[in-house]
């Protein structure tokens, strides 16, 4: 069960650091009619019972089953030890019933410090689906954690046919930022699951908080100018000789790090759409592209929650000089039967079907 909790799960994102270390409560925090506390050793045995259960393991990416025993014991005494180390938030997700408490399942954080980010998962038992518990729980950790932890956003996924989870994060505020694949143990092979995403922006009610403590107020007149509601941005299928298209990883820090996206970029004041295109193509792969080999392509227009994006994507198949990742990056050239593979966001995934088409 290790780093795995949910209905959603935890990423495989490496911790580096642990600057959230001594900032995670060490008691119980209160959902409504819920109690979160940590986890303890002598809850291995009710949680082993909740999650060896197929409808609950099938949802969660690292755990086979049959579920043994044993692991449920190394897994709690896992996340004791990373909450020591303000890696990791891992709690019993319970109820007050009579004189006795009940354990519902167990909802967690990771927190990745250096890229102020942390990732939610949760699982709740058969038994209690239905009561809650899920979206009570998720929603106070969430808001819990973007007010109190030194992170800017907190990332979460779920198994595409987990209507339940899917429901849970947008109740509760998240976004949807994007789809993508991952393992699931359980059932075998790769399943698709759709990623979200929650900054303090989109908790009504949380006073947004600069993430990094020491950092001043921005003084320029700019700073108290309202986002934009709509955001214009150009990107390019960069299209090779084999008919592979160039797609780009978001580097960690960014918003919506860690999904491929199609090189390209916000276009500036008095920019038109193709200057913009080639300002960013030079700037972010070091190519040079006349606005003669920009042959208008598709558009998107999605809207993000805080933003409403709409971006012209461009068909490119001459440049000067080979594309290089000059802003940390990742590059891969990829077949148009083979983009499904990526995750995107979510407003780049109607460019799939209809590249497929093309190439
Ligand atoms: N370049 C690019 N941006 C995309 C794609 N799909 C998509 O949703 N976006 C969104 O469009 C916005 C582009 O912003 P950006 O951060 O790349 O723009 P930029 O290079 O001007 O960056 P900056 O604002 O950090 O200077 C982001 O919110 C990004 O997530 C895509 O395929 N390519």
């Amino acid at each position: 069960m290790r780093r795995t909790t949910g209905h959603c799960s935890l990423s495989d994102t490496p911790v580096v650091s642990s600057v959230a270390a001594g900032r995670l409560p060490r008691g119980a925090i209160e959902a409504g009619p819920f109690r979160l506390r940590p986890l303890r050793p002598d809850d291995a045995a009710v949680i082993h019972r909740l999650v060896n259960d197929w409808s609950v393991v099938r949802m969660l990416s690292r755990l086979p089953f049959p579920y043994p025993r044993s692991l449920t014991d190394d897994w709690i005494a896992s996340t004791i030890a990373e909450h020591d180390r303000g890696d990791a938030w891992h709690l019993a997700v319970t109820r007050q019933d009579g004189d006795g408490e009940t354990v519902l399942g167990c909802i967690g954080l990771r927190i990745d410090a250096p890229q102020k980010t942390a990732t939610l998962g949760y699982w709740i038992g058969r038994p209690y689906w239905g009561t809650g518990a899920a979206s009570t729980a998720a929603e106070r950790v969430t808001r819990w954690a973007l007010a109190n932890l030194p992170i800017a956003r907190i990332t979460a996924s779920a198994a595409q046919d987990n209507a339940a989870s899917i429901a849970v994060l947008r109740k509760i505020g998240f976004r949807e930022v994007g789809a993508g694949r991952q393992p699931f143990l359980a059932r075998g092979g790769e399943h698709p699951v759709t990623l979200f995403e929650a900054t303090h922006a989109d908790m009504p009610g949380l006073a947004t908080r600069n993430p990094s403590e020491d950092a001043a107020p921005d003084p320029s007149p700019a700073a108290a100018v309202p986002a934009r509601r709509s955001v214009l941005v150009a990107a390019a299928a960069l299209l090779d000789r084999d008919n592979r298209v160039l797609l780009a990883r978001r580097p960690e820090g960014k918003p919506m790090a860690g999904l491929w996206e199609f090189p390209g970029g916000k276009i500036e004041q008095d920019e038109t759409p193709e200057d913009a295109l080639i300002r960013e193509l030079r700037e972010e792969l070091g190519i040079e592209v006349s606005p003669a080999c920009l042959a208008p392509f598709t558009f998107a227009s999605h809207d993000y929650g805080t933003f409403h994006l709409l971006m012209p994507l461009f068909l490119c198949r001459r440049w000067k000089h080979t594309p290089t990742a000059r802003e940390g990056q990742t590059l891969r050239w990829v077949h148009a039967a083979e983009l499904a593979d990526y995750p995107m966001p979510a407003a780049d995934l109607p460019f799939i079907p209809l590249l497929r088409d093309l190439l």
